[in-house]
Order: C-alpha cells, then sequence, then structure tokens
C-alpha cells in the first residue's frame, strides 16, 4: 500500500503567503519526524521548527500535518508541510526532504495512488483534474459532480446489472437440464434490452457534458469592414483585435474568452471573407474558413451600409446566427431576420449576448442529470452497447454469456475497474504536479 515517498508543491508555483508541499510514501512519518522534530497528533495542525537533517539548519517556522494511511488522500501515509511561501523557502525543505529519500512526485501521481488505493474510480480522479481546470460555474458544478462519484454510481449501478445477468445466465447454461424456469433464459435478453436503451439514453446526450468540459467555439464570419472585430471587442469588453476602416485588417483568428451562462466560450474573430492577391490575406481567409468549419456556432455578421455579402451568406448553417451590425447606419434589407446590432453605439449587443447565452446553454448547459465527459467514456459505452446487440441476437446462452462478460469489460475500463494499464497514462496524464 505504501511506495517509496514521493513530494511536491501542491499550491501555484511563485511567491505566495503560504505554499503547501505534500508528501506520501513508505516512511512519510519517519521524514516528518526527522524534519519536525517528532510526529505531531494525526491530522492536527501544528506549529513546529523545521530543519535540514543533515546541517539541522532551521529552514522555516511551518505549520505540519500527519495523515496516516490509509485515512489520507493517497491511502499512504502522509504528510503536509504548510510553508511561507517564498520560493527560497520551500526550495530549501524540497532539498531537505530529497535528503531523506523522498523523491519529486509526477504529474498526476498522489491521485494515481489514490486510486491504486481504492480511494477513488477513474472518472472521480477525472471530475478532480476537471475541478481544478475548471473555469466557470458550470464546468466546476459538473466537475464537482463527477468527482464525488456521480458517474462511478451510475456506471457501477450498470455493472452490478451486468454481473446479475451475467450470473443468471451462467446458470441456465450451468443447469439446463434441470428444472430451471423455462423463461429464465428470455428474461435475461429481456433484460439486456432494458440496460442497453438506458445506456442509449445516456449517449444521446447532444454532447452537452463533452461541450462543457472543452468549451464552446464560436466564429465571426463576414466581409472585410462588416465590423467583426468591433463586435468582438465590444463583447468582450476590451480592444482585443485591431479595428480600422481599411478592409483586410485581420488575418490572424484573435481569439477571447468568455464565460456565458456558466459556460466557457471562446469567441474567435476572423479576416474578412473576400477575393484577394494579398497572399497574407489569402492565408488569413483559410484560417477563417477552417475555424467556421470547426466552430460549434457561427456568428455571421453584415454591414447595414452594405448590400448582403455572398460570401458570408454561403455560410448560412441553420445553426448560425445573423447579425446586421452598423444599425446606426442603416435599417435592415426587406426580409431580414436576424438581429440589429451597433457595435459603434452599442445598441442591440445586450440581445446578442443574450442570444449567444441561450445558444451556448442549449450546447453544453448543465442540467440534473449525470452526463459523461470524456470521448472515452462515450467509445466504451458504445462498445457495450454494441455488445448489448450482439446479445439480442446471439442464437446460443454461451455466445449470449460471452457478449456480457465482453460489456461488462467495456464499462470496466470506464471506471478502471479491468484493463486499466493502458489507460491510466492517459487519465493522469491530464494532471498537474502535485495532484
Ligand atoms: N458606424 C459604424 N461603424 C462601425 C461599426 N462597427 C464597426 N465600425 C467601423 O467599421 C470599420 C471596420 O471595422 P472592423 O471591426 O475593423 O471590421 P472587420 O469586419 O473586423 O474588418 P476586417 O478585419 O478588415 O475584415 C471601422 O472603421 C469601424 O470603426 C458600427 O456599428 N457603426
Ligand atoms: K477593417
Ligand atoms: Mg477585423
Amino acid at each position: 500500500m505504501n511506495e517509496d515517498p514521493i513530494f511536491a508543491l501542491a499550491t501555484g508555483a511563485g511567491r505566495a503567503a503560504v505554499a503547501v508541499l505534500r508528501l506520501s510514501g513508505q516512511g512519510s512519518g519517519a521524514i516528518l519526524g526527522k524534519l519536525a522534530g517528532g510526529l505531531p497528533r494525526p491530522r492536527m495542525a501544528s506549529l513546529r521548527q523545521l530543519r535540514h537533517p543533515d546541517s539541522c539548519e532551521v529552514l522555516d517556522q511551518a505549520l505540519v500535518l500527519w495523515f496516516p494511511g490509509p485515512a489520507s488522500y493517497t491511502g499512504e501515509d502522509s504528510a503536509e508541510f504548510h510553508l511561507h511561501g517564498g520560493p527560497a523557502v520551500v526550495a530549501g525543505v524540497a532539498e531537505a526532504l530529497v535528503a531523506t529519500g523522498a523523491r519529486p512526485a509526477e504529474a498526476g501521481e498522489f491521485t494515481r495512488r489514490a486510486f491504486l488505493n481504492g480511494k477513488l474510480d477513474l472518472t472521480a480522479a477525472e471530475g478532480i483534474a476537471d475541478l481544478i481546470a475548471a473555469e466557470t460555474a458550470g464546468q466546476r458544478r459538473q466537475a464537482l459532480r463527477q468527482a464525488g462519484g456521480a458517474l462511478a454510481t451510475l456506471y457501477g449501478g450498470w455493472a452490478g446489472r451486468m454481473t446479475a445477468l451475467l450470473a443468471r445466465q451462467e446458470a441456465f447454461i450451468e443447469f439446463e437440464d434441470e428444472d430451471l424456469p423455462a423463461d429464465l433464459d428470455a428474461a435475461v435478453v429481456e433484460a439486456a434490452a432494458a440496460l442497453r436503451s438506458e445506456i442509449a439514453t445516456h449517449l444521446a446526450d447532444g454532447g452537452r457534458g463533452e461541450r462543457l468540459r472543452e468549451g464552446l467555439t464560436v466564429a465571426i464570419l463576414g466581409a472585410p469592414n462588416a465590423g467583426k472585430s468591433s463586435l468582438l471587442n465590444a463583447l468582450v469588453g476590451r480592444e482585443a483585435a485591431i479595428v480600422s476602416a481599411r478592409a483586410g485588417t485581420t488575418r490572424d483568428v484573435v481569439e477571447v474568452r468568455l464565460d456565458l451562462g456558466g459556460i466557457p466560450v471562446t469567441l474567435a474573430d476572423t479576416a474578412g471573407l473576400r477575393d484577394t492577391l494579398d497572399d497574407i490575406e489569402v492565408e488569413g481567409i483559410r484560417r477563417a474558413r477552417q475555424r467556421a468549419e470547426e466552430a460549434d456556432l457561427l456568428l455571421l455578421v453584415f454591414a447595414a451600409d452594405q448590400p448582403l455579402d455572398v460570401d458570408t451568406l454561403a455560410w448560412r448553417r441553420p445553426d448560425a446566427l445573423v447579425v446586421m451590425n452598423k444599425s446606426d447606419l442603416g435599417g435592415p434589407p426587406a426580409g431580414f431576420d436576424g438581429l440589429m446590432v451597433s457595435a459603434r453605439s452599442g445598441a442591440g449587443l445586450e440581445t446578442l449576448r443574450a442570444r449567444l447565452e441561450y445558444e451556448a446553454v442549449a450546447r453544453a448547459g448543465s442540467t440534473a442529470e449525470t452526463l459523461l465527459t470524456r470521448p472515452r467514456h462515450r467509445a466504451a459505452l458504445q462498445e457495450a452497447i454494441s455488445w448489448l446487440s450482439t446479445l439480442q441476437s446471439a442464437p446460443l446462452p454461451e455466445l449470449r454469456a460471452e457478449a456480457l462478460r465482453a460489456a461488462l469489460r467495456a464499462l470496466g475500463r470506464i471506471t478502471g475497474r479491468v484493463g486499466v494499464e493502458a489507460v491510466l497514462d492517459v487519465v493522469f496524464g491530464e494532471f498537474c504536479i502535485g495532484k
């Protein structure tokens, strides 16, 4: 249960009021005792002088905590040093820890040990990584739910039902000649169909959980001088992109982050669409088109003092938001059903913002349901579903049992119950050092 001792800064790098160093693994108690001149009571903060074990030089006056395993984050013997947050203090204590035989931890190594010690499943570990990365309230809520075991409970419940079905199917195989109810076999098929449809419903979430985790991208598209950069600046409230009266000002994609209703949105301003011989602008327009293709949502910008631009109209897909900018210069053309705005006067901007927020929430809004958050969850669930479909049409009980076992393995990979080695590096590679 206790592996070699590792340590890492658990708080951010740089100067701060307090820096927390965390230590975990074999001999953590002895190491803490050496530096702090004895072990404090478990889980009680106590103020100690920390000394280097070789030179006996005083390194800091710090709060120390002792967490004997298994009642610790990692499940191992662990300790925390709450130091004065200067780089030299942290470096001095880190050096003292190395002198006692501890080594710097790798990214995610603490949580990996917690997983290996059964403290949490893989989905909860991912939830912790997401919680640390969360930028908006919506992301925080989703991550907290997952870290708290919501996905683990859901998938664990399905796995439990599959295991029970497998037991029934195996009993049917083993005692086929005996007096088992004749409809037992049919009952397994029926229950598997019910499970299959529950998983299918969970998968048909429109990708909202994944989108909330990753954030949405909105690409602004339009003719040169339509006022795309002006709109971006107005929406974000600062001069993020260069604005000028010269057509072809924007070439690189300019990105800003917005929090729309708890959903992180990347708004991308792009080069104006037109035929041009300027090779830099041509590249800018290529990037604009590429960004538009990848975007979750398009914001098509026209200018009220210009005829409707045909290059922009070509991008009018069903999910595109259409705005007519420069409403201070003219009214909408006949039949125009988009939004009138003016980046200059601010007219219509609140409505536009509300509309963007509405679209973001429709695509990624957090709901009361527990949503899957990663492509690897989706892939494994799709595999489980396809095995449950195989089961439906399998002509023999033995084949049905085999399909159930395969579906269980697919589920087990999500929570980390089976075949985890390959998955672990992917999951824990997302973590920062110190977690
Ligand atoms: N009257 C008026 N002028 C505007 C408005 N929005 C932008 N402009 C002006 O229109 C010109 C072009 O604005 P930009 O924001 O640079 O337009 P753009 O679409 O980003 O242009 P490119 O980057 O060249 O494609 C500038 O002179 C702006 O000041 C508006 O709502 N009303
Ligand atoms: K311009
Ligand atoms: Mg521009």
